[in-house]
């Protein structure tokens, strides 16, 4: 039923839609409804200890025998170890808002990534059948340590230029990531702002430039989104928020009901949350920090120095300071099982293929 086949072929799936690794979202329970499914669940495991990652594959594992992904970032020059006098501001102007919800102390900036290479080499270890990597691809030797164990490498990429450096990498896939998407911005190439690109305008142009198959991520949330990528040279799709209103990931439900009362205007890129460029809903934390931009620290220290701040927000049932993540689909977003939400979008991937044929 599917127009192209290269990308279910490689990964060895019945479906062309990948959900995408959410960080923080994603569960053992959505990647293998998703797997079940016939579709391709990723788990974002790139804020998971090591020891914790190698459990959640297993958990997996014993939920689904269907091909899975799980997604790492690129490792990076990780800021943390800030002098106190570089926190000190983002510091003294969160401790308003610590005082305010009753949160206590603001705590210091401490890794909450990675280590990458220990993550990776569970990822290795566990065998697991497909790699994912946000922020660029891994360095070559990993590359070539995830072929000689005959699994799959798939990388976002924001411009065309980013994808044909992929390829040159030996990545196995693109994902090309469009502006509407949900999430960081998996530029790594170029300065965030030139890889701000629509998915109508990227995925066409990234599937013309390189021969490895092209999912199209950014703005799908159901079939006529899926027909569409099709229609513009992807073999699949890669869809993120589409999955947020799924009861089975683990977002706080003030930042689920925030998905599904969202309107169109209502996401925007920021910084302010990480440190780096992701796409959310706005709240009152993006408002208030508007005047406050020369405080944010660099990535991820800014996502660390945050977090006690976001979990009471959550904890509070506020949306106020909660990082929101989603795509500008979000509007779209149906509040269904991860399973039935995937049976219904192939049901209506056929009626709609059907109502475009030529009379
Ligand atoms: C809540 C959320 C968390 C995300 N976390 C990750 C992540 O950890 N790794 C990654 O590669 N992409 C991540 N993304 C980006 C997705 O891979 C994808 O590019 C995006 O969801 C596609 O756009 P859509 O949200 O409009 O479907 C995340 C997206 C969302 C919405």
């Amino acid at each position: 039923m599917w127009p192209k086949t290269e990308l279910i072929d490689l990964l060895k799936i019945a479906h062309p839609i990948i959900q995408a690794p959410m960080a923080g979202a994603s569960t053992p329970e959505l990647v293998a409804a998703v797997s079940n499914a016939g579709g391709l669940g990723s788990y974002g495991g790139a804020a998971t200890a090591p020891a914790e990652l190698r459990q959640i594959i297993r958990q997996i594992r014993d939920l689904t025998d269907q091909p899975f992904a799980v997604n790492l970032f690129a490792p990076a020059v990780e800021a943390y170890e800030l002098a106190p006098e570089q926190h000190f501001p983002m510091s003294e102007l969160l401790t308003i808002w610590h005082n305010e919800l009753d949160a206590g102390s603001v705590p210091e900036p401490i890794p909450i990534l990675g280590p990458f290479l220990e993550q990776f080499n569970i990822l290795l270890e566990e065998k697991i059948p497909i790699f994912s990597f946000h922020f660029g691809p891994p360095p070559i030797e990993a590359i070539r340590e995830i072929h000689a164990i005959g699994s799959i490498v798939l990388v976002t990429a924001t411009t065309t230029g980013e994808a044909k450096a992929l390829v040159e990498a030996g990545v196995d896939v693109i994902i090309a990531q469009g502006f509407e998407a949900g999430g960081h911005r998996g530029t790594f190439a170029v300065p965030y702002e030139h890889g701000l690109i629509g998915t109508a305008t990227l995925v066409p142009q990234i599937a013309d430039a390189v021969s490895v198959p092209v999912v199209a991520a950014g703005g799908i949330m159901d079939a006529r989104g899926i027909v569409a990528a099709f229609a513009l040279g992807a073999s699949g799709v890669q869809m993120g928020t589409a999955f947020l209103a799924c009861p089975e990931n683990n977002i706080p439900e003030v930042y689920r009901q925030a998905v599904l009362n969202c309107k169109d205007e209502d996401t925007v890129i920021t910084e302010v949350f990480s440190g780096r460029p992701a796409r959310a809903i706005r709240n009152r934390f993006i408002r208030e920090m508007e005047n406050h931009k020369d405080k944010i620290l660099p990535f991820p220290a800014q996502m660390s120095i945050g977090r006690v701040l976001r979990q009471a927000s959550a904890q509070q049932s506020s949306p106020d300071f909660v990082s929101m993540w989603a795509g500008q689909g979000a509007t779209l977003a149906q509040a269904l099982p991860a399973e039935e939400l995937i049976q219904k979008m192939i049901q209506e991937f056929l009626a709609v293929t059907a109502s475009l044929q030529v009379k």
